[in-house]
């Protein structure tokens, strides 16, 4: 174990992390940090939630120089939340030091991001097309940048933000630190990340598993149709704090969001076609727990930290391997379990056997619940929540009016019937959810050939034909010029 303190950082930091609440550094902060000191380039891979942000914000925080009034640090991020999210952590370990840290990105204003510009931030956080934007407004200079970080390193080197990011690196010196983070990187991707770098140095926090030892993973066989009565009875039997409900599109994900209000659920969409007003909404009602499931698309699989996200519900299968692991990631963060339910059409088991391949992790097959097991886990609740009650002493003004109605009937028809009450009944309501395709049949022997996904009828991500076996860089970028917008 390595605590903080045996890692020389110096007592500004020091006393940050120890703000934040931190006393032992995680393995990859224990493995990447010393090495990012010494001024090396990083690969550093390590299990969803385990602690990256703060292992690449430590050493880029150690190296600002606070009395220059310019950007010395550049992160990027690949949505608008994780950007936020990633400069809230930055501004935290900053914190003791005051090191000023700014994020920007899409759907906000650019005026005020202008504004702020002009503050003298040390550390820009952002996504790749507003980063874009401010270097050619020039309200964003890069000249300084010692460190820079490519969070999801992976997803920000694949085909569709390759572009911006090559663009955006033409405005940062050479001689800069590059670090590259994420739970994934498969090694076609390396090997663009290795273009980018300088001798770089890999550090992965080895384990048998690509997914974290504390997420329970299920899978549901399920046709199609049946899927969303599968998901409203599981809702019912594991009665998740926080879950999260992926879908494969953007109207999957409306759909969903739709029918389980209409089923009774507090749920609510998010995907990259909403405004970025609405988004940052959906997702602070789902972190303050005003609504219990958020159904989204990859737009949130990737770097969301949510503490207390208990479940995840992959909807339809996540076409590559990759998606599967950032998804399920979003629970089971910084050693809390979690669990994952997948659902597949018999149609689609090959590509749950190649998610299991990558990940090297079998999942344990789950049949759908019945209608009497999911009224059994409601009443569950609604017994938990008596007993609660009875524990928190709640009772006195009810003492009296228990005694009378005691008098004429039974303990067990009372209770029973307090517990009908209480109890949100399995609601068969007929909802409309357009079928969708079945992933396209895997084909060929290579595992690769799984990337190649069909992603017709509105994907989230906007791109299709992802493919990383293209031999040729400047292949892949031609035949996917700007296929993929900031979502
Ligand atoms: N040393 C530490 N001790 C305790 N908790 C920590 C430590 N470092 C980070 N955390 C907490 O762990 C959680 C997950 O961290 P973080 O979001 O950086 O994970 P990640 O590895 O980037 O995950 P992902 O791959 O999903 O992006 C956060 O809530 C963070 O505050
Ligand atoms: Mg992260």
């Amino acid at each position: 174990m390595t605590k903080f303190s045996d890692l020389e950082l110096s007592p500004s930091t020091l006393k940050s992390i120890k703000r934040m609440g931190f006393e032992e550094a995680t393995p990859i902060q224990a493995g990447t940090i010393p090495v990012s000191l010494e001024g090396k380039d990083v690969i550093g891979q390590a299990q969803t939630g385990t602690g990256k942000t703060t292992a690449f914000g430590i050493p880029m925080v150690e190296k600002i120089n606070v009395k220059e009034p310019n950007v010395q640090g550049l992160i990027i991020a690949p949505t608008r939340e994780l950007a936020i999210q990633v400069s809230e952590e930055l501004y935290k370990v900053g914190y003791d030091k005051h090191v000023r840290v700014l994020s920007v990105y899409g759907g906000q204003d650019i005026q005020r991001q202008i504004r702020a510009m002009k503050k003298g931030p040390h550390i820009i956080v952002g996504t790749p097309g507003r980063l874009l934007d401010h270097i050619n407004r020039r309200t964003l200079k890069l000249q300084n940048v010692q460190t820079l970080v490519l969070d999801e390193a992976d997803e920000m080197l694949n085909m569709g933000f390759i572009e911006d990011i090559e663009s955006i690196l033409k405005n940062v010196p050479e001689n800069r630190q590059t670090l590259l983070f994420s739970a994934t990187m498969p090694g076609p991707i390396r090997k663009i990340a290795e273009n980018f770098m300088t001798d770089p140095e890999t550090v992965s926090v080895k384990s048998k598993e690509m997914t974290v030892p504390h997420i329970e993973q299920y899978f549901v066989k399920a046709h199609e149709k049946e899927k969303f009565d599968v998901l409203s009875r599981l809702l019912d039997v594991q009665s998740p704090e926080l879950a999260i409900v992926f879908g494969r599109t953007k109207r999957r994900v409306d759909e969903l969001a739709r029918a389980l209000n209409i089923r009774g659920y507090l749920a609510e969409g998010i995907h990259g076609d909403l405004s970025q007003a609405r988004r940052m909404s959906v997702l602070r009602k789902f972190k303050e727990g005003r609504i219990d499931v958020l159904v989204a698309t990859d737009v949130a699989a990737r770097g969301l930290d949510i503490s207390g996200v208990t479940h995840v519900y992959n909807f339809d299968i996540p076409q590559d391997p990759e998606s599967y692991v950032h998804r399920i990631g979003r629970t089971g963060r910084a050693g809390k379990e979690g669990m994952a339910m997948t659902f597949v059409t018999p149609r689609e088991m090959n590509y749950l056997r190649i998610v299991e391949q990558t990940t090297k992790k079998r999942m344990t097959p789950m049949k759908p619940p019945s209608r009497n097991e999911a009224l059994e886990g409601q009443q569950r609740l609604a017994m938990e929540k008596i007993v609660e009650t009875i524990k928190n002493n709640e009772l006195q003004d009810y003492q009296a009016m228990a005694k009378e109605i005691m008098e004429s009937h039974t303990p067990e028809q009372v209770v029973a019937a307090a517990l009908r009450i209480l109890t949100k009944e399995p609601d068969n309501t007929p909802v409309e959810i357009t079928e969708e395709r079945p992933l396209p049949q895997k084909r060929g022997r290579d595992k690769r050939d799984f990337r190649r996904g069909d992603k017709k009828g509105g994907s989230s991500r906007g791109r299709s034909g992802r493919s990383y076996n293209s031999s040729s860089r400047g292949k892949q970028q031609r035949g996917n010029r700007r296929t993929r917008k900031e979502s």
